[in-house]
């Protein structure tokens, strides 16, 4: 049935097929920031997917940037996501977990004690976030001062143990769409003057000292990273993007992890947005295995495996809306559109009651 449904060996994990659930924010943790109690239902109900990636979970307090998002580190929390990674295993699925650090993508209610979100440099995004049911304006970040930098670093490291004891098959590195590792790498937020700020190499810096540890706690078989080479999302850009990355991808590479997981033009919209990027640049000084993503359909999704172009594929939408998203597209049939206005927060209306096809009689 397609280049979609061939097994792929991805680290230690065979993975049925070649369909990832790409990580989505979905607002409904509970109060201490817990998996909500639909979430190992949502979860175990997609659980067909080669790969499950989480919604991104904050590795630290600050690292929190809208309203009723998971975190990773309290050991509460730790145990709200064992319950997720059981339903999914019990159902047979595998399951990663993104890392994130919103950076300065926040708001000084979100922040402990009201403080500033930090930042690389102390730039405003333009842009909005998600508090008391409103979108307001992110707040004005402070830059960190380069003796917190250990402490990221840090956080990042003990988030992705603290997914290991919850279950996971592995984590995932949240490095794209304008949140902190991002805004460390690129010129237009990062106006540091110290090593973690002005040439290439130090504006990835941090992320390469992340990837370190991270890999030093889990094994490259159980690390992946999402980067968004080109997306404006966030208020984020660079003057270079292709001279970043193709500076970067090699070093990536040499840190061993098993995916490189890459949004493909404007997170969310289109996937030709703005300035041409060399994808197939990035695929080939890359060894291990390439995720694309953005607005992919069953067909273009078949033409880039058996291209080559890519060895999976990820569907966001696609999988808010059909949790038996694998079985449509092996069938061919029809998928239920999703509902924009459930996307974010709420309960289980949009969350956990799309329908799956309904199986034949037996
Ligand atoms: C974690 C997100 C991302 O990577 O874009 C996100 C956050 C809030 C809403 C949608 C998406």
């Amino acid at each position: 049935s397609g280049p979609l449904f061939e097994p792929f060996r991805l680290g230690d994990l065979t993975l049925p097929n070649r369909i990832v659930m790409a990580p989505l924010t979905r607002n409904r943790a509970a109060p201490g920031n817990v998996p909500g109690p639909l979430a190992a239902e949502y979860y175990a109900q997609r659980a067909s997917a080669g790969l499950l990636i989480s919604e991104a979970s904050q590795v630290v307090p600050e690292g929190q940037g809208y309203e009723a998002t998971p975190g990773i580190h309290a050991p509460e929390q730790i145990a709200g996501w064992r319950t997720v990674t059981d339903a999914v295993h019990a159902r047979g699925g595998r399951i990663f977990l993104q890392l994130w650090h919103v950076g300065r993508i926040s708001h000084v209610a979100l922040q402990p004690g009201g403080q500033p979100p930090v930042a690389p440099s102390a730039i405003r995004a333009a842009t909005k976030t998600f508090v008391g049911g409103r979108f307001v304006d992110t707040s004005e970040p402070r830059a960190l001062d380069i003796g917190e930098i250990p402490g990221i670093v840090e956080g990042f490291r003990r988030g992705a143990a603290n997914a290991i004891a919850a279950g996971f098959d592995g984590v995932e590195v949240h490095a794209a769409n304008g949140y902190l590792i991002d805004q460390f790498l690129r010129d237009s937020t990062n106006r540091r003057t110290d090593a973690y700020g002005g040439s290439i190499e130090n504006r990835a810096r941090l992320l390469l000292e992340v990837l370190e540890a991270v890999v030093k706690e889990v094994g490259g078989a159980r690390l992946g990273i999402r980067v968004s080479p080109v997306s404006p999302g966030n208020d984020i850009a660079d003057s270079d993007p292709q001279a970043l990355f193709g500076w970067l991808v090699p070093r990536i590479d040499a840190i061993g992890p098993a995916y490189l997981h890459v949004i493909e033009g404007f997170t969310g919209l289109e996937r030709d947005h703005g300035q041409p990027f060399d994808y197939g640049a990035m695929r080939r000084a890359f060894r291990g295995a390439f995720i694309v993503n953005n607005g992919y359909t069953r067909d273009l999704a078949t033409e880039a495996v058996a291209e080559g172009r890519a060895d999976l594929v990820a569907f966001g939408r696609a999988f808010i809306a059909n949790p038996d998203l694998v079985e449509r597209l092996r069938r061919g049939a029809p998928l239920n559109e999703p509902d924009r206005k459930t996307f974010y927060g709420g309960d289980a209306h949009g969350y956990t009651d799309y329908p799956a096809l309904q199986t034949e009689p037996a």
